[in-house]
């Protein structure tokens, strides 16, 4: 899912690294196999990723060379390529200008994006969907650049005009930010909104009110410098990074639209595309995103109440003569859910399962056995609550049933009775195609099962979903006046995929050799990568097999300063 994150501050002198960093550590729970960050400084761009959680990519020596008052940053969870540390992101080429992308999403086309890139000499040199994105971009930015000359050149319409064609070539959901070196920040939406991207700005620190007279006009001609460039401005995949580095939330970009903030800390917006229906992926306030952010005018919160209250009427429907005893959730992000559930059902909600809190998100765990492993040690009972009593499991979702088959065990190890198991989301029975690695059918618990098939799989004595309807009419009932849900990507659940193309069954097919479990742990991983090993164990100090990835055809750069340390300085594109 990826979690991206850019600044551009007003004052030149001071530096984006420690907010990028704060900003990237509270979107962790959107990627933990790698992070990156790239800023830049008077037009030279540094830049440190690795493999490993944001807390130890960034040492205090990086942190040092990550000057610059522009730059942006990625925490990742691999959905296309490899778990390498050459596609951990920001990614960059040399031209034109420089450019970084970090990038939340999933691109569909990419076999005939590459043979187009390909076919105009560009060099790709990874399968990963965002080098793409990056390349397509420089390449229409190269383009428009050049049709006029430096002296007429505009570069926001440049830029407009460019991100306008990387959507009309790209297909599937992608949240994105490019760093123009020396001209701004851009973000942008896919023409579905399926991934998150909200923007937000701040009064810069600079500027004090006593530059203002009575009547808030600047005083002297430097206050009146000072002031035009007041803002200092964010753009983030979720609005509680917004939120916690005490910036103020404009607004969710919308679909299709291209945000840019330029060096002089002016904002412009356009709509690049003229067919775009807000379609934001519903899974994101099932389980991604963090209950405190608000998505497309919904605070996730909230959405997970309903979600519970939903599901505790379906439970009652079915079962009107229950004996459940107690509701538990799995922590973590099914408490919400689980509280409002227990509400309604009118039994007492219990913390049953301790969750350490140093261990990470299992679902987004490279490989099935570091996950079914992870909930063991992730989650522990108290077995008082358990002992002789029928209880109520809720869970946000159920998609493999790593979590499920060992939480059920496990509670009637702790003396349960009767062990009754609910899902705030739908049964998941197809792929997602859109930033989820949800790459095949085959691996997920409820494809081709029924629900009292799913129950004996799982082992527990009856499993409620909750159904897609329900679900959808959540996020409907607190939708703003002003800004219904056109539709959702709702496509795990369905099998509908929004960006209309045909998906066809060799798509699947291909998708399945590619990404499935087995295919990962076979694929012969370098030692930059994370996919056998799981995140954080290689130590984030190690820099083998880190080489940056696509780099422009025509010049070999360097990238000053924290490239994949220790060597500082080296050109980029070579393999150490
Ligand atoms: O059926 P599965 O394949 O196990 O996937 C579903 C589980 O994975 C997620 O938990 P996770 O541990 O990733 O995160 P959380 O702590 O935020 O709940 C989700 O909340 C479910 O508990
Ligand atoms: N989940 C994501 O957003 C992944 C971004 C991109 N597809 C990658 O694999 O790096
Ligand atoms: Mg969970």
């Amino acid at each position: 899912m990826c979690g991206i994150i850019g600044l551009l501050l007003a004052n030149e002198k001071e530096h984006v690294n420690q907010m990028i960093f704060d900003g990237l550590t509270v979107l962790q729970h959107r990627g933990q196999d790698a992070a990156g960050m790239v800023t830049s400084e008077g037009g030279r761009l540094h830049l440190r990723k690795d493999n490993g959680l944001v807390k130890d990519v960034f040492h205090q020596h990086h942190m040092v060379e990550l000057r610059g008052h522009l730059g942006i940053g990625h925490c990742r969870y691999p959905t296309a390529g490899t778990s390498s540390c050459a596609e951990a992101q920001p990614l960059y080429t040399n031209y034109p200008y420089g450019i970084c992308v970090a990038h939340n999403g999933n691109l569909t086309n990419t076999e005939q994006i590459a043979k187009q890139l390909t076919e105009i000499g560009r060099h790709v040199n990874t399968d990963s969907d965002s080098e793409l994105l990056l390349n397509l971009f420089s390449e229409e930015l190269t383009r428009e650049t050049l049709a006029v000359g430096k002296d007429q050149l505009n570069m926001k319409e440049a830029i407009f005009s460019a991100v306008g064609s990387v959507m009309q070539k790209t297909e599937g959901g992608y949240a994105g930010l490019y760093l123009v070196n020396g001209f701004g920040l851009v973000g942008f939406r896919d023409p579905n909104g399926i991934r998150p991207l909200v923007f937000g700005c701040r009064r810069s620190p600079t500027v004090t009110d006593e530059m203002f007279d009575d009547e808030g006009i600047p005083r002297t001609p430097s206050h009146m410098d000072t002031a035009k460039r007041s803002l200092d401005y964010v753009i983030s995949s979720e609005s509680v990074a917004i939120d916690t580095l005490g910036f103020q939330l404009i607004r969710d970009v919308r679909p299709g639209e291209v945000i840019f903030m330029d060096m002089e800390g002016n904002c412009h917006s356009r709509m690049a595309h003229s067919k775009s229906v807000l379609s934001p992926c519903i899974f994101e306030y099932v389980y991604f995103a963090r209950p405190d952010s608000i998505m497309d005018g919904v605070s996730v919160y909230e959405s997970r109440l309903k979600m519970g209250e939903k599901l505790a009427k379906k439970i009652l429907r079915q079962y009107p003569d229950h004996d459940i005893d107690v509701v538990i959730p799995i922590p973590d992000t099914s408490r919400t859910s689980a509280l409002q559930a227990a509400y309604v059902l009118n039994r007492p909600f219990r913390e049953g399962f301790i969750k350490n809190r140093y261990i990470a998100r299992t679902f987004i765990m490279p490989g099935q056995a570091t996950r079914r492993k992870s909930v063991r040690l992730k989650l522990n009972t108290i077995k008082r609550e358990f002992q002789g009593k029928n209880v109520l499991l809720v869970d946000d979702s159920i998609v493999r049933g790593t979590t499920s088959n060992e939480i059920v065990q496990m509670a009637r190890d702790a003396g349960a009775n009767k062990v009754y198991f609910c899902s705030a989301a739908p049964p998941i029975r197809y792929p997602n195609i859109y930033g989820i690695d949800i790459p095949t059918r085959n691996e997920l618990i409820a494809y081709n099962r029924n629900e009292e098939e799913i129950a004996a799989k799982i082992g527990c004595d009856w499993v409620v979903y909750q159904d897609l309807n329900d679900l959808e009419d959540c996020l409907r009932e607190l939708a703003p006046k002003e800004r219904s849900f056109d539709r959702f990507d709702s496509s795990c659940f369905s099998g509908d995929y929004v960006t209309g193309q045909v998906i066809g069954d060799s798509y699947f097919e291909k998708l399945h050799d590619l990404r499935n479990d087995k295919a990962k742990e076979k694929r012969k991983v370098g030692p930059g990568s994370n996919e056998e090993e799981g995140p954080a164990k290689r130590p984030a100090q190690s820099n083998d097999g880190c080489e940056p990835v696509a780099n422009d055809k025509r010049v070999s750069s360097t990238i000053d300063g924290a490239a994949c340390e220790p060597l500082t300085n080296q050109p980029v594109g070579l393999a150490r």
